[in-house]
């Protein structure tokens, strides 16, 4: 639970207007069914019951956009109506609501939101005492809106360049190790579900090392940013390309029958010999393939392709070896 808290940004927050949702509204809740104010204390009620619904919800399916929108809006409207029927102390409530909606929805929607529920608090007008009021309370409204906006951005900016960091590789500009793990772990619970084959390529350049010894760490780099343009151009959008570690990459295409397969990679093959160069000449590669097998872990899918690999290299370099022959159709059917 606090794993979930501290890695799941939006469903902090939804927790935080939750927790202090509950904290916050019941007292009065109960102060205005005990005053007789049956009214707003069903409002009080009703707001009680959504920011519960939407708390529970996120936690249970893990679909925080949508609860995070939910959220905003019964909050935010939520405000309006306790300000139209207990007068001025429910504009006070707004403000929280202007600002968490930033966290719980994009910012396009979360600006919607705000300009949406202050025009109608002006346009109800029953929350205020008079003009000078109004206006004071459309002003702050309105820059506690356009913080919250930059705050929000901002912190959204930094988290995604964190995250881009943390799996993209530096050098190559493809996924890293890292995101590999969990692709590969997504691609098995979809091929389980699907029925679709997944293919695990691993592809290493033969005699890197040679490549670095001779004309130093620079032309190798340019080697394997080389290697990612030709292996991007000449496979599909949808197949995904990981930096498994040194110059050996990992290839995992969706889709693909042993023919089409087969086709994919003597295509990279040839146009790796014709195209891929170092000052020496000529640069290969050697492949290992794996089908991903009817209940099979990444675990040994990945073992059976670094197998294959490893026979690509004692039998010469520059080979395609399959861990098993593929089928012409996809290898297993869904569950
Ligand atoms: N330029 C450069 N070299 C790297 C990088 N990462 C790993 N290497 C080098 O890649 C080389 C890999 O060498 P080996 O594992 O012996 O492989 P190889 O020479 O390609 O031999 P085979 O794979 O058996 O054909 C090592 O010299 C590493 O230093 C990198 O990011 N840039």
């Amino acid at each position: 639970m606090l794993y979930r808290l501290k890695t799941d940004f939006r469903l902090s927050i939804i927790t935080l207007l939750g927790v202090s949702g509950l904290l916050g509204i019941t007292p009065f809740a109960v102060m205005r069914f005990v005053q007789g104010n049956l009214k707003a204390g069903l409002v009080d009620v009703c707001i009680l019951l959504g920011v519960s619904g939407g708390v529970i919800y996120a936690w249970l399916t893990g679909d925080t956009r949508r609860s995070g929108y939910f959220m905003a809006v019964v909050s935010s409207y939520g405000a309006v109506l306790v300000g139209t029927i207990v007068g001025d102390p429910g504009l006070f409530w707004l403000y929280p609501c202007l600002i968490t909606t930033f966290f719980m929805t994009p910012p396009r929607a979360a600006i919607a939101i705000n300009l949406s529920a202050i025009t109608l608090m002006v346009l109800i007008g029953e929350a205020f005492r008079g003009q000078e009021q109004m206006w004071s309370f459309v002003s702050t409204a309105l820059v506690v809106s356009a913080c919250a906006f930059v705050f929000a951005s901002r912190n959204q900016d930094q988290r995604r360049r964190l995250e881009h960091l943390a799996t993209v590789d530096p050098l190559t500009g493809v996924k890293n190790r890292r995101s590999m793990d969990a692709e590969l772990d997504a691609a098995a619970a979809s091929a389980e579900r699907t029925g679709i084959s997944h293919a695990l390529v691993i592809l290493d350049i033969d005699h890197f090392k040679r490549i670095n010894d001779e004309f130093g760490h620079t032309v190798g780099d340019e080697v394997l940013v080389d290697l990612i343009a030709l292996l991007e151009q000449n496979t599909r959008r949808s197949d995904q390309l990981f930096r498994f570690g040194g110059e050996e990459f990992v290839l995992l295409l969706a889709g693909v029958d042993g023919d089409g397969l087969k086709a994919v990679l003597n295509n990279l093959q040839q146009t790796l010999r014709k195209y891929l160069k170092s000052p020496g000449g000529p640069v290969t590669a050697s492949f290992g393939v794996a089908i991903l097998r009817h209940g099979e872990s990444v675990g040994s899918w990945l073992s059976r392709a670094d197998d294959a690999l490893y026979q690509a290299k004692e039998s010469g370099r520059d080979q395609i070896v399959f861990s098993d022959e593929p089928m012409p159709q996809a290898q297993f059917q869904p569950t």
